[in-house]
């Protein structure tokens, strides 16, 4: 059965993905068949003795840059099995911010390649051949570009039909809406003499709805500003922030 998803991941260490694509959320979807995962490894691309897959920087400075040979053999190898269409994504910091805007963009392509820098990163001629988009997890560089794709492939998943299941929805999740989420209760009722709310206990579920988003609405005003300076909130949004700023200034 052809996944509803592929991704094809250029990296020189594979064996990273493993847990990553055998667990929890993800592992479910690969077996399920509702996600697909390939690794290509540019050092299965060497034909030197050492295996060589960094080089040194023209205009010397400290640090190496990957290989660009066998590289761009894993890109190709990678086109072959995902196709000659497939979004091409390198993960660094130099790239456009993720955001849950660009999750749900992405996870609309079925074929998608994401290489993984390693050392101080790849060409330029690099990526300005191969590359569709760059795409940075955060302002903070780290030692490779692995992790950034499994974050990436990860809200990706989530957002494929019926990974998630019935029991979690991506619907309520944070930045869903925009805003971010609201408290979240279970058991037990009484912890370390904290009670639930107690619209939570109420069973009106027109109340709860209305709790639940306003606490996102205060939280995000809270906490993230800049989040609803970016945001048309609904007439709704808009009377139950009013109504928490009214409760505040009495
Ligand atoms: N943040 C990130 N979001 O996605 N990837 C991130 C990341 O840190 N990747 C690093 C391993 C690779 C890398 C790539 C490019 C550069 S460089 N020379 O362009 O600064 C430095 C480090």
């Amino acid at each position: 059965m052809t996944p509803e998803k592929w991704f094809g991941v250029v990296s020189l260490f594979p064996d990273m993905f493993a847990p990553f694509t055998q667990q929890g959320v993800i592992g479910r979807a690969v077996k399920s068949g509702k996600l697909s995962v390939d690794t290509f490894n540019p050092r299965d691309f060497t034909h030197d003795r050492h295996r060589t897959v960094d080089d040194r920087p023209y205009g010397g400075g400290p640090g190496m840059l990957m290989m660009v040979k066998p590289l761009t053999d894993a890109i190709h190898a990678a086109k072959s099995i995902g196709g000659e269409n497939s979004k091409v994504i390198y993960l660094s910091p130099q790239g456009k911010p993720l955001d849950q805007a660009g999750v749900q963009r992405l996870a609309n392509i079925d074929r998608t390649i994401l290489i993984c820098g390693r050392y101080e990163g790849i060409d330029e001629r690099v990526i300005e051949r191969h590359v569709d988009e760059e795409v940075s997890i955060g302002d903070y560089v780290l030692s490779g570009g692995e992790l950034p794709a499994m974050v990436l492939m990860d809200a990706v998943a989530r957002l494929v039909p019926g990974v998630l299941g019935h029991k979690a929805s991506a619907v309520e999740d944070s930045f869903t809406d925009g805003l971010l989420d609201c408290p979240h209760y279970t058991r037990p009722e009484v912890l370390d003499g904290q009670k639930v709310p107690e619209v939570l206990l109420s069973g009106d579920h027109e109340k709860i709805r209305q709790w639940r988003l306003m606490q996102s609405l205060v939280r995000t005003k809270q906490r993230r500003p800049d989040l609803l300076n970016h945001l048309a909130l609904t007439e709704e949004q808009q009377r139950l922030l009013d109504q928490y700023q009214a409760l505040l200034r009495q």
